[in-house]
């Protein structure tokens, strides 16, 4: 087997005490409920009846090889694929039991509760401070006090703060890679999102700054429901509590992340971790 470095023994052990399975959580356990779930772009199937339930306020992973789906499902959560032309959608995808692609959902209000960072940071030319509060500002609020307190609870969050206090009104592009990754997770989780979707973070990153991000995610989870797509294995295996593993656009086996590590149900999953394929 491929050496994969596995979570901190505090980590393991949380895990061994949840006692349900992602598939199996009870309705306050749950954040998202994926129900078959097909994707289609023009005639070409992306996603085929992908049925999952997302936990809430864990860190869940989606692996598989380059292709399999992992993006397309990770934008579906937020709805990022009404964007695509040409790309239709079968089944639901419930937030807190209510279905996000029902024809009554506000998908901007939606973007508000399932915030999105994606692989490159794209920091806007703004300052950091006018980065940080984009969103509320976006919702009307002007309120300096409220403004400086979202600043610096938002960095602090990112794990940023200590970097960036004493040069909040200086433009952002002045950061480094690494720290403009998390100004962007700064700026998502000023609104204050139940969820928090992230597709690759690190990968635009030196290996410094993605163990700075992937000590975040560990952090982030405490207030935020954590979607990542990673296509990094060791990765997954040190920030996630759950894990799904993806090929050609099924969901092949989803379980606890030790488990689809050590001992994965399926062959398809094993031939992956252990570098058969990928
Ligand atoms: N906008 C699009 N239009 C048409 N086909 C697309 C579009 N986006 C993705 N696809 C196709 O859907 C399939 C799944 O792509 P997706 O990007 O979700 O995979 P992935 O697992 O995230 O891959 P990677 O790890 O390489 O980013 C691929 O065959 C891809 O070519």
């Amino acid at each position: 087997m491929m050496n994969i470095a596995m979570p901190n023994s505090q980590h393991m052990s949380q895990q061994q005490n949840i006692s349900l399975a992602p598939q199996g959580l009870s309705a306050e356990q749950k954040a998202l409920e994926i129900r078959n779930l097909n994707l289609f772009y023009g005639g070409k199937q992306a996603l085929f009846d992908v049925n999952m339930n997302i936990a809430k306020g864990q860190v869940t992973a989606f692996i598989g090889p380059s292709g399999c789906g992992k993006s397309t499902l990770l934008r579906c959560i937020n709805r990022m694929n009404d964007l695509v032309d040409h790309c239709r959608i079968e089944g639901e995808i419930l937030l807190h039991e209510q279905n996000i692609y029902h024809k009554s959902v506000d998908v901007a209000a939606l973007r508000r509760r399932v915030g999105m960072v994606f692989q490159r940071p794209n920091p806007f030319p703004k300052t950091i401070y006018e980065n940080v509060v984009y969103g509320l500002r976006l919702q009307g609020i002007n309120d300096r006090r409220r403004l400086d307190d979202a600043v610096e609870r938002s960095l602090r969050g990112a794990a940023l703060w200590d970097e960036a206090k004493d040069r909040l009104h200086e433009n952002a592009f002045g950061l480094s890679g690494g720290q403009q990754q998390r100004l962007v997770i700064a700026r998502a989780i000023a609104i204050e999102p139940e969820v928090l979707l992230l597709d690759e973070p690190t990968s635009a990153l030196d290996p410094i700054s993605t163990l700075v991000i992937e000590e975040l995610i560990h952090t982030l989870k405490d207030q935020f429901t954590v979607v990542i797509v990673t296509h990094n294995m060791q990765q997954a295996a040190r920030v996630s509590d759950n894990t799904a593993f993806m090929y050609m656009g099924e969901l092949i086996e989803y379980t606890d992340t030790n488990t689809l590590f050590t001992t994965p149900a399926k062959k398809k999953t094993e031939d992956y971790i252990t570098g058969r394929y990928g």
